[in-house]
């Protein structure tokens, strides 16, 4: 055994809490741990479909080996293990990032949003399939967040009956939408609907954008990859122009509102409906694409600090672990913090939204403001704080969290993107400070906007904080599990306190003395929450295969796994 191994080993032996009750609690019972580690027993077991290190591949490899485990995943996994697409257990497996992403978290779910009962009906079996693979198309060259001003169009002709799709310049071209450039036949896509001469907004089409047997680009469609991007290298993020296309009056999907074959406009909900889906993927998505990945990232530099031995404490001493370094726990720890508070945090908006969805069924929508504002903060803040602290965490592994072998820069650069789509967070802050706060003029508005970000950034995180606190107090636990949580909780928010106390000393909230006392407390409670540190990412408990990290395998053996992966690089084939 290394010397790395024997010191986590002896790291886990002064845990002072059972680790796999915390995984329990995390996961929403020994249940949910149970059917987690069945999926992920499967998937890591079938060579087919695990998860392998992608470092040293090129973009097209990820794209095309992302593609391949899908299509395996679908055709022949989920259909040997007696599994469909919306098994318990599948939503286990949208983990091991495979493609199509875009395809089954976002265009099935629009489709059910926004289509009638005949079109789930014709299109869900399809896609559910993968006969059909969707595109949700809705940002454009030119417009992202004002979508108000997208500009490609849906003109009904009464005479055909039909609806003719067009972008009127380049910059109405589709940009960006996961799955469009090389995968998906179809697209849900969002456009301009008009009728005689008259604009009503957007609204949702299906359009067939590829034939299903050649796959080859239908009449009046050119689409294709947009390039190399910081990451999501396994999606496909495409551009799609329409010139003059065709598609029949029947692919308005008409949940919310239809057109009538003489051209009359029926609304049949709030047009505020059709940006439910954004509603939901804002509630939906954090702990997939923003907390999970903190919580890899923790137990990679966690794991990897413990046994990285770096300099003396008091000269002439052995080497001490950089763990011991009160600086590195400052890094590590508030963000080991975070990962709990805000993965709470996020089941309880999950929660408020599948409620909202009990009440939409009852043609009740009267929650949506309210949801709107609490998922559009918590988008922003919880994916902000997380990829900032993942990056804080690849900075705290030194030379090796630079490399592709620590597995963070790849966990780093997917989780980045969660502040941008599906809103970008400034605006998506700036909508909550809204409904939070009121509507003020425009330009009382715009120049108050740095503020009402900091004060929404506030809101929300005082939600985090008293979502976890009250969820500890209701938990029934053992009591180390229950000490831990509530060190966990106070660190994180004293962490945050610390980081503003400018705000807390300017309107006279906290004295200096106060603020002091916070800083000392913050310290204090690293100290207690230190020797519980890998019990605390173990409790997280990812995989080996998950991770794909030299530096946080579960046994500690850097240094081999280290060298074994750099003999991999293609630099190496030949020796000059
Ligand atoms: C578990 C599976 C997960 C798998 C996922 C895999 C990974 C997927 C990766 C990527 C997928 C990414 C997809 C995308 O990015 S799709 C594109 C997302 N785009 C956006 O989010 C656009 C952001 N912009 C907006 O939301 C809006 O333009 C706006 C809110 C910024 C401004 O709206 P606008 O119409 O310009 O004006 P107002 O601000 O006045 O709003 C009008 C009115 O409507 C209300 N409202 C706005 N948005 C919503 C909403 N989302 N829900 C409910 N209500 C909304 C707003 O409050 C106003 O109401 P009023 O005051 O009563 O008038
Ligand atoms: C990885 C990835 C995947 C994506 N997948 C999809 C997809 O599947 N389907 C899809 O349709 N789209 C997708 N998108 C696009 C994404 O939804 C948009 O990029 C996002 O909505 C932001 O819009 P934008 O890019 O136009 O940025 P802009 O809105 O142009 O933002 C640029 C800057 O302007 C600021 N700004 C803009 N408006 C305001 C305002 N009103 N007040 C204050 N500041 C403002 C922003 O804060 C930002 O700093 C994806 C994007 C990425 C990165």
């Amino acid at each position: 055994m290394s010397r790395e191994s024997r010191l986590l080993e002896k790291e886990r032996g002064q845990v002072n809490f059972n680790v796999e009750e915390l995984t329990n609690i995390y996961d929403g019972g020994a249940e949910e741990t149970k059917l987690r580690r069945k999926v992920a027993d499967v998937i890591q077991n079938d060579p087919e479909v695990r998860c392998k290190d992608i470092g040293m591949m090129t973009r097209e490899e990820r794209y095309i080996d992302g593609v391949r485990r899908c299509v395996y995943l679908y055709k022949v996994l989920l259909p040997r293990e007696g599994w469909t697409p919306v098994s318990k257990e599948v939503s286990h497996i949208l983990r091991f990032c495979m493609s199509f992403g875009v395809h089954a978290g976002v265009f099935i779910p629009c489709l059910l949003s926004f289509g009638s009962d005949e079109q789930i009906a014709k299109w869900l079996p399809l896609a559910m399939q993968f006969q059909i693979i969707g595109t949700y198309a809705q940002t454009e060259m030119g417009h992202g967040t004002f979508l108000r001003g997208l500009q490609t169009t849906a003109t009904y002709d009464k005479k055909n009956k039909e609806f003719v799709i067009n972008c009127p310049e380049i910059s109405a071209m589709k940009w960006w939408p996961g799955d469009l450039g090389k995968s998906a036949n179809h697209a849900l896509l969002m456009a301009q609907l008009v009728i005689d001469g008259k604009k009503y907004g957007m609204h949702p089409f299906m359009v067939q954008i590829r034939d299903l047997t050649t796959h080859m680009p239908l009449p009046g469609i050119t689409v294709g990859d947009i390039g190399n991007k910081v990451g999501f290298e396994t999606t496909d993020n495409g551009f799609l122009h329409l010139n003059q296309v065709r598609i029949p009056r029947e692919n308005l999907l008409c949940k919310n509102a239809e057109v009538k074959p003489n051209g009359t406009y029926l609304t049949k909900a709030s047009d505020k409906m059709v940006y439910g889906s954004m509603v939901r993927l804002r509630a939906i998505i954090l702990e997939s694409e923003a907390v999970s990945a903190l919580g890899k990232a923790c137990t990679i530099a966690v794991r990897y600090s413990l046994v990285r031995c770096q300099g003396e404490l008091e000269p002439g001493k052995p080497e001490v672990s950089v763990m011991e370094y009160m600086t590195q726990q400052k890094k590590l720890l508030p963000y080991v913090a975070m990962t709990y508070v805000t993965h709470f945090a996020c089941l309880k908006l999950s929660n408020q939204y599948n409620a909202f969805t009990r009440e939409m069924d009852n043609n009740d929508i009267s929650g949506l403001p309210e949801l709107h504002a609490l998922s559009a903060g918590m988008k922003a803040v919880v994916s902000e704080q997380c990829s900032d602290g993942i990056e804080i965490l690849r900075k705290s592994c030194g030379g090796h969290g630079y490399s592709n072998a620590s597995g963070i820069p790849i966990i780093w650069s997917s989780a980045v993107a969660c502040c941008t789509y599906e809103g970008e967070n400034t605006v998506m802050l700036l909508q909550c400070a809204r409904l939070v706060h009121g509507m003020a003029s425009y330009n009382a508005w715009n120049q108050s906007s740095v503020e009402l970000v900091n004060v929404v950034k506030a809101h929300i995180t005082q939600f985090i904080v008293t979502t976890f606190a009250s969820g500890i107090t209701e938990l029934e636990c053992t009591k180390p599990v229950k000490n831990v949580l509530q060190q966990l909780c106070a660190l994180y928010a004293l962490s945050c306190i610390n980081a503003s106390t400018g705000d807390f000393l300017k309107v006279g909230y906290l004295s200096p003395r106060q603020c002091d006392l916070a800083h000392e407390a913050e310290l204090e409670l690293l100290s207690c929450i230190r020797p519980n540190a890998v019990g605390l990412v173990d409790a997280f408990d990812f995989s080996d295969d998950l991770l794909q990290s030299c530096l946080g395998a579960y046994d500690g053996n850097v240094y081999e796994r280290l060298f074994a992966w750099a003999k991999k690089s293609p630099l190496n084939k030949t020796e000059v």
